[in-house]
């Protein structure tokens, strides 16, 4: 008989939050128990999404009112801080952490970052890093999953190949990130007007971004040496999609050819990475509603510099769609189900 787990969405009525409900819909292993809130109990997802509208589905809860005894699956999608601290009174069998809150080794960095004490230091080292393609071996015995952020999933997936196997320079990491205003989440701020941010692009935590501590974290572990890098998000006027164009010096006697075929096999068994060839370039509606990171190294600038372009869907790679995937890897599902549904397009 198909395993049927009973999970609760925390945050369910944000963008994050929504986009797992969509997918866990259509995932044959799953039962949505319950669905949490803070100031909306008692409503239902489709009042606020009408999208919802004909979808069976329980209404939203107080997250403090909700029946948690039997639920498999507790995932958070709501804001850091918030969400540690909610998370570490759970008895539930998993939890599944879409925030940046168990992220992070080390609570000084968190500190440091996030401008506040860890609300519970002590879980921090029993969190599995979730970059799915990086944490198969992990999954499997985990109670506590750190989802990556947006952009450090597309970066991680650029540059983990290339650091594992020496072929990069790790002191001359350059990122340009950009994202569509739906990464802020919805609440945002003026920035994310349309007013404002309509035919804009607009740099911001130009060299003190929050994802560089955990972009820095993971690449250094691989690297088996301290990486540092620079890293440069940009707000551009899209609702979905993330792309980083990221540039790098090769090693001597590295070429761009042996950049694209280290991707390549690397990623050849991984049903959601893809490494376009013959200068086939990544954008954002290649992946748009999709679990997919599409990416592809080029030569560029002078002998001896490389770029990768990676592009994934900051709601679905980036969020939602990864989070699924390592509930898949957690327990034993194929690791694409309730993933593969039809892409949109144009
Ligand atoms: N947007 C993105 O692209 C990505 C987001 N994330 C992470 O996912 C999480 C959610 O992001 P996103 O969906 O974009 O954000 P939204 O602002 O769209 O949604 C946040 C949700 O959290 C709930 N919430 C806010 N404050 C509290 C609180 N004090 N107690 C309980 N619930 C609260 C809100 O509840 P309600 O409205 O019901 O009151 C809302 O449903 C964040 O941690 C974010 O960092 C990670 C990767 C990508
Ligand atoms: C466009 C935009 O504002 N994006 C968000 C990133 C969203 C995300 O993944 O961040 P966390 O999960 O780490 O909060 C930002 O730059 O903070």
């Amino acid at each position: 008989m198909t395993r049927q787990l009973e999970i609760a969405i925390l945050g369910a009525a944000g963008y994050a939050g929504v986009n797992l409900v969509r997918l866990a819909l259509s995932h044959p292993n799953i039962k949505i128990k319950a669905l949490g809130t803070r100031r909306k109990d008692g409503e239902h997802l489709r009042e606020i999404w009408p999208q919802f509208l004909g979808s069976p589905l329980p209404p939203l809860r107080h997250i403090d009112e909700i029946d948690y005894s039997s639920v498999d699956v507790a995932f958070s999608c709501m804001p850091h801080g918030v969400s540690a601290q909610r998370l570490s009174q759970l008895t539930s069998p998993h939890i599944i952490d879409l925030s940046a809150d168990f992220r992070l080794d080390c609570p000084e960095t968190y500190a440091q970052w996030y401008d506040a004490a860890h609300p519970c230091p002590d879980l921090l080292s029993t969190a599995v890093y979730g970059l799915s393609e990086f944490a198969k071996e992990y999954l499997p015995r985990s109670r506590l999953v750190a989802c990556p952020g947006c952009y450090p999933t597309a970066v991680l997936l650029s540059l983990l190949p290339l650091v594992e196997n020496g072929l990069i320079d790790t002191t001359r990491i350059v990122i340009n990130a950009l994202s569509g205003l739906s990464g802020a989440g919805r609440s945002g701020n003026n920035s994310h007007l349309f007013s404002e941010a309509n035919e804009s692009v607009q740099p911001y935590n130009v060299g003190h971004h929050r994802h560089v501590p955990e972009i820095e974290q993971e690449l250094s572990k691989r690297a088996k040496k301290t990486v540092s890098i620079s890293f440069t998000p940009h707000l551009v006027p899209m609702t979905r999609g993330e792309l980083t164009t990221t540039v790098v010096e090769l090693c001597s006697g590295v070429s761009v050819d042996d950049l694209q075929t280290t991707l390549s096999s690397r990623y050849d068994c991984d049903p959601f990475v893809y490494v376009l060839q013959d200068d086939a370039c990544p954008s954002t509606d290649m992946v748009r509603g999709t679990n997919n990171c599409v990416l592809s190294a080029f030569s560029a600038g002078p002998p001896g510099q490389a770029v990768i372009i990676a592009a994934i869907d900051n709601l679905v790679k980036g969020a939602a769609g990864q989070a699924i995937q390592n509930m898949n890897l957690l327990f034993g599902f194929p690791e694409t189900a309730g993933l593969k549904s039809a892409p949109l397009m144009p």
